[in-house]
């Protein structure tokens, strides 16, 4: 339900969005837009009768003149209404890659990172419905499936803390009604007019789509069937992967003749997760590259993706790490190797984890009786001093050390619905 005016409906829209017993210490980003602005001041007459602890915080990415003003009025703001705030400072921008994307990283590294040095659990985000809609026409121009064009979720974890987004019922229209009425202030970001943005293009094709009847709520609504379409994807994909793949030694294992009986698009996420699993990588590899992946397994050839292997073995087919992806990595003893792999043992000095790699597999003389192949080995943790192999715990040479998975393998199937 979108609402049209009025700070009451706009509260209890707010207050519906948490629970009876609301958190303790709340954060709230505000990155002084008309949004957060909003956010800040209706949070605040929210919860002004209940046990709650407002924190306010604002990052200065330091990439606009304006940013620091603009944050220092967020304080004032923040400081008028008995509002304890930090502003934080980023200035990691190498000059390299995509700038928005890493300015938008850090930005909630930061955030998380502030909330919790304050014991601050929930952490409120100001999305509204409009940030929906483009979100979802954005996607729709790069041709995303039922996962990219699924509404982006009213609450998530990242680092331990609770991300909350309240407002994303609420068009933006409607808080503007609102800040104007209560005659309250805000900055107006300039990059807002700024059409070399594809937000900003996006946000103006959306002022022409109206007429027909496309607007945010009716966006925002696809977005959420497309959220439910999605659980029920993943929902069939847990069931697929309880019944075919099987865990070996941190390798998944795959029935396929169950496999290529398996709808496309079902298929398709049970090998994007395998792989997603075992490389740690948060994004999935290119569209062409999985398709490529399919066809060889469809035609029992083995192939590579995302940093992983699959290799054709008959009946099955095994997914393991791929020894290049892996090949420079090394670590101290105690730390995590490749993300997922805890080895414990004897100290020794000046001993390292390293992956095994051919030169250590020719000196596992027992590696056969393992069942593992020779290019699934190579990229499994071995202890080196030097150029000494010392162990290799998944290739027959455990000499006292032991490798087990951070997460343990029961992470593979519940990953799948933790979306
Ligand atoms: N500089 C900032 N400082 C503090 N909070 C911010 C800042 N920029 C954005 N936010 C918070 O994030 C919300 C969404 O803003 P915006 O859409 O620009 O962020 P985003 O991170 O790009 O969103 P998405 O998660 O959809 O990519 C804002 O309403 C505000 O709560």
């Amino acid at each position: 339900m979108l609402l049209t005016n009025t700070g009451a409906e706009l509260l209890s829209v707010l207050r519906a969005q948490f629970p009876a017993q609301p958190p303790k210490r709340l954060g709230i980003a505000v990155s002084g837009g008309g949004d957060s602005v909003a956010l800040l001041h209706l949070a605040r007459r929210c919860f002004a009768d209940e046990d709650v602890e407002l924190f306010a915080a604002t990052v200065d990415h330091g990439l606009r003149p304006e940013a620091a003003d603009e944050a220092q009025w967020v304080k004032r703001l923040a400081t008028d209404l008995g509002i304890v705030h930090e502003t934080l400072t980023w200035r990691g921008w190498d000059g390299n890659g995509n700038l928005q994307d890493h300015a938008r990283r850090a930005r909630y590294e930061l955030l998380t990172q502030w909330a919790q040095r304050n014991q601050i659990v929930t952490l409120a985000l100001a999305h509204t419905a409009d940030d929906q809609a483009e979100t979802l026409l954005m996607r729709l121009c790069r041709a995303a499936g039922v996962s990219g064009l699924s509404a982006m979720p009213s609450r998530r974890m990242q680092d331990g803390v609770v991300l909350v987004r309240p407002l994303l019922s609420v068009t933006r229209e409607t808080l503007r009604n609102f800040l104007n009425a209560e005659k309250l202030n805000w900055c107006e970001d300039p990059s807002n007019m700024d059409t070399r943005y594809e937000r900003i293009r996006v946000r103006k094709v959306l002022d022409s789509l109206r007429p027909l009847g496309l607007d945010a709520r009716v966006l925002t609504e696809v977005a959420g069937n497309m959220a439910r379409a999605r659980e029920a994807l993943d929902w069939y994909t847990f069931l697929a992967a309880k019944d075919l793949a099987l865990i070996d030694a941190g390798d998944v294992l795959l029935d396929l003749r169950g496999f290529r009986t398996l709808p496309e698009e079902i298929a398709r996420r049970l090998l994007l997760h395998v792989v997603g699993w075992i490389s740690g990588d948060r994004y999935p590899p290119r569209r062409a590259a999985v398709a490529e992946a399919m066809a060889a397994i469809r035609h029992e050839r083995s192939a590579q993706l995302g940093g992983c292997l699959i290799l054709n073995q008959g009946r099955r087919a095994r997914i393991c790490r791929e020894y290049k992806a892996v090949e420079d990595l090394q670590v101290q003893l105690g730390e995590l190797w490749d993300g997922r792999w805890v080895l414990s043992g004897a100290v020794l000095p000046e001993a390292e984890i390293r992956p095994l790699g051919p030169q250590g597999l020719s000196q596992c003389p027992n590696w056969r009786e393992t069942g593992r192949p020779h290019a699934a080995l190579q990229s499994t943790p071995a202890i080196w001093q030097g150029e000494s192999l010392i162990a290799a715990p998944l290739a027959g040479e455990s000499r006292g050390w032991a490798a087990r998975l951070k997460s343990g393998e029961e992470d593979f199937y519940a990953s799948l619905l933790s979306h």
